[in-house]
């Protein structure tokens, strides 16, 4: 993993940063505290070693921010620490390309510097889209945007936004100005919110400030947020940091309801909202579908002579064994010790060839937990027969588990041992 270099001359401001980057972000910082030492650690191992550096402005061995330019002319981006606040100082390090700068005047400002290094920890796995006909004002904005360390990607025109897009499903956060040809900005947001939510995709119009009614009208043509032009990088990287900080807050918000707390498989709400429309897809026949009703065997057990904390370890135990063992099936805790599996293109036959592999490794591998060996095995109902609805299939999955119990435990029955 790439570190985080951090310049500064105060040990005190030093070691409150390093604390805070080692508690919140948990990635690995080498320090400095001069310009000597900064450039020791840089030819000792590489600009490269580090994706971000944090560098006071004022060092003893580097008094006009020659530090800052150092870390520049080695690619790295940078946030500025500095003592006072000066317009002249601001814009001749924005000119300069820092990330941006930091008034140590309060816990705030540290907070700040360590969200933005957060930030731009993040968006090295963001891909954004750049749309903009001018070619000048396209490599203006690649140009800022690449300093906060974006996968950035281009188009001129609405039309090739939308092919870059089918390329690049996941392209997170797009730019689009309004005029252009072939298809505008507010075209270009229409055609997307058919396919995107806001969620999904969230997209900042940018426009010149000519006409005021564009913002409101690229915001209820369905974008995100709007940028006028000319703008200075600060709002421009505000703008976007703000959106991207606002969709992902959702992400969380929406992951964490439908994510059972202990475990983080998906629950039983999400199985059933998400599995509605595999189930319908499944009887239209675009697949088969298999669905899987899982049960520890003897739980209460594990509970009575270990403790429920051991109970808990070995729940998490099997539900990360299920993650890994099943990647492409949607799994979920339906509550205690059930477990379900929806895989779809699966037939009864090899559905229970990959459930009997996974009985064998969970049966032969004891679980550690509080210095102890824990053995437990599994039971498993799976029925490859498309029902009315998810919640019939899976009831005959469970039949079948319970006959899996009644013969004994830790044995796969599918639609072939039914007895009913
Ligand atoms: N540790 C822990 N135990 C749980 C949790 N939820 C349910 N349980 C326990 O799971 C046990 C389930 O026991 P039973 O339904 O009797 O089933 P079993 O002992 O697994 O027996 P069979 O299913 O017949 O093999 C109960 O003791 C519950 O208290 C949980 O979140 N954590």
């Amino acid at each position: 993993m790439k570190k985080i270099l951090v310049i500064e001359d105060s040990s005190t401001v030093r070691n409150i940063l390093l604390q805070v980057i080692q508690k919140t972000l948990n990635i690995p910082t080498d320090s400095a505290e001069s310009m000597a030492q900064c450039r020791d650690l840089i030819k000792k191992n590489g600009s490269n070693a580090y994706f971000a550096a944090m560098v006071d402005l004022n060092l003893p061995d580097a008094a006009a921010g020659e530090a800052v330019a150092y870390t520049l002319a080695h690619q790295l981006p940078s946030i500025v620490l500095t003592g006072d606040y000066n317009e002249t100082m601001r814009t001749k390090l924005l000119n300069m390309g820092v990330v941006d700068y930091v008034i140590k005047d309060s816990t705030y400002s540290f907070n700040y510097a360590i969200s933005l290094l957060q930030r731009l920890h993040k968006n090295q796995f963001i891909k954004l889209l750049v749309v903009e006909d001018s070619k000048v004002a396209r490599s203006y904005m690649v140009d800022l945007l690449k300093q906060h360390l974006f996968q950035i990607y281009t188009a001129c025109d609405g039309v090739e936004a939308l092919s870059v897009l089918e390329q690049e499903p996941d392209i997170k956060i797009l730019l689009t100005d309004y005029n252009m040809p072939n298809m505008d900005g507010f075209q270009l947001v229409q055609t997307l919110r058919k396919r995107f939510d806001k969620n999904q995709l969230a997209i900042i119009g940018v426009s010149s400030t000519d006409n005021p009614s564009l913002s409101a009208r690229f915001i209820k043509h369905g974008a995100n947020d709007f940028l006028s032009k000319p703008f200075i990088h600060e709002e421009l990287y505000c703008r976007v940091n703000q959106t991207l900080d606002h969709i992902e807050l959702v992400a969380e918000t929406q992951n964490a309801a439908n994510r059972d707390f202990m475990t983080k498989l998906y629950n039983r709400r999400y199985l059933f909202n998400q599995g509605a429309q595999i189930h319908a897809n499944a009887k239209q026949g675009q697949y088969s579908l298999a669905v899987v009703s899982m049960d520890i065997d003897h739980f209460k057990e594990v509970n009575d002579t270990y403790s429920h904390e051991v109970g808990d370890i070995v729940l998490k135990h099997v539900a990360n064994m299920l993650t890994i063992c099943f990647p492409k099936s949607l799994v979920a805790r339906l509550g205690g010790e059930e477990f379900c599996i929806l895989m779809t293109d699966t037939d009864n036959e090899l559905a229970s060839a990959r459930l009997n592999k996974f009985r064998e490794k969970l049966a032969l591998s004891p679980i550690l937990a509080n210095d102890q060996d824990i053995w437990i095995t599994a039971s498993f109902g799976v029925t490859n027969f498309i029902d009315d609805t998810l919640d019939s299939q899976l009831n005959r999955a469970d039949r079948l588990l319970y006959e899996a119990k009644n013969d004994g435990r830790n044995r796969v029955y599918n639609d072939t041992d039914a007895n009913f």
